[in-house]
């Protein structure tokens, strides 16, 4: 039976450096069985997000609980939870895909035949014996998932796993992360700057960008938002589009110098500020639907 306590739970929580904000007041809820894909642009504050969540950081202010527990009175038993897959997954190269496996398990006491599933779940069974150091980087991101999902984590947070894969492994990775909620109910938290590579993968979304949440919700909800319409002169239209390319928002060019941008009528504001930022002149900006919350700049 699925569970009625979120499996993530933050209360406005903050990470502030020196000057620079990178979590500005982000309280969030993740369900269990949900793939949950946290997008923004390089620099939005996912990364700070996951290692708050992994305990990895202390939050300037908020709170975070997980498995309806505080994390941080909680911490070891909540990891004990999860798999986590932060940095570049780092291997023994001279050492089998099965062997690195067999590391993992010892150290963490988890039973013998498991390495044999999870090299077969991610289509690792006729390198098995490969040393990993001959793996593409594809097979080495499967061969770091499969050591994380050894001991069965009720909660994967994965920070950008198709960062540097080519477009088969990163449908590989797709098909692979969105089989894990059946096959035995874990949660996944995945990070991306592009709404394209995981729109087709994740159940719900959340949109940070510069710290902000700008967005939470159902793939579903997010398909639905109404669009804003943005009107920009033709001589910038490509670096327009590419700055909005940024914002992870999904953008449909219309004739030359119009783009539908499919977002929130919260996130207006921030799309002018990537535009503007980016030097770019703003002829028309205005939601298609909603008339009055029509905003020209000059
Ligand atoms: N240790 C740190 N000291 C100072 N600033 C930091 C530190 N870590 C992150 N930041 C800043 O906080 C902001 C958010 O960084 P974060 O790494 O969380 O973003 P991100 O969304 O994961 O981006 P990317 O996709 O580039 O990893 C950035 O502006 C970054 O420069």
């Amino acid at each position: 039976m699925q569970s009625t306590i979120p499996i993530i739970q933050t209360y406005g929580l903050t990470k502030q450096y020196a000057e620079k904000i990178a979590l500005n007041n982000v309280s969030l809820q993740v369900q269990q069985g949900q793939i949950f894909g946290l997008l923004g642009e390089n620099g939005a504050g996912k990364t700070t997000l996951m290692r708050l969540l992994l305990g990895l950081q202390k939050p300037s202010a908020g709170e975070a609980r997980l498995f309806g527990q505080p994390l941080a009175a909680n911490r070891s038993a909540i990891l004990a939870k999860i798999g986590a897959l932060i940095e570049n997954p780092s291997f023994y190269g001279h050492l089998t895909g099965a062997e690195n496996l067999e590391v993992i398990r010892q150290m963490r006491n988890i039973p013998k035949k498991r390495i044999g599933e999870m090299l077969e779940l991610v289509g690792l069974s006729d390198v098995a014996r490969r040393r990993a150091a001959t793996y593409s980087l594809g097979m080495k991101q499967r061969l770091a998932m499969a050591g994380v999902l050894l001991g069965q984590p009720e909660l994967l947070i994965l920070d950008e796993p198709t960062n540097g894969l080519d477009p088969s492994g990163i449908r590989e990775m797709r098909e692979f992360i969105k089989r894990l909620p059946s096959l035995y109910g874990a949660t996944v938290v995945i990070s991306s700057h592009l709404l394209s590579e995981v729109e087709m993968m994740v159940t719900h979304t959340a949109i940070l960008s510069k710290g902000n949440l700008l967005f939470q919700g159902s793939m579903e909800q997010l398909r639905h938002m109404v669009h804003a319409r943005i009107v920009l002169k033709t001589t910038k239209a490509e670096a327009a589009r590419t700055a909005l390319q940024l914002t992870s928002f999904q953008i449909t060019p219309r004739g030359q110098e119009s783009f539908i941008v499919h977002a929130p009528h919260e996130a207006i504001p921030f799309i002018a500020q990537c535009l503007v930022s980016a030097g770019i002149d703003i002829l028309h900006l205005a939601p298609k639907k909603a008339p009055s919350k029509t905003c020209t700049l000059p």
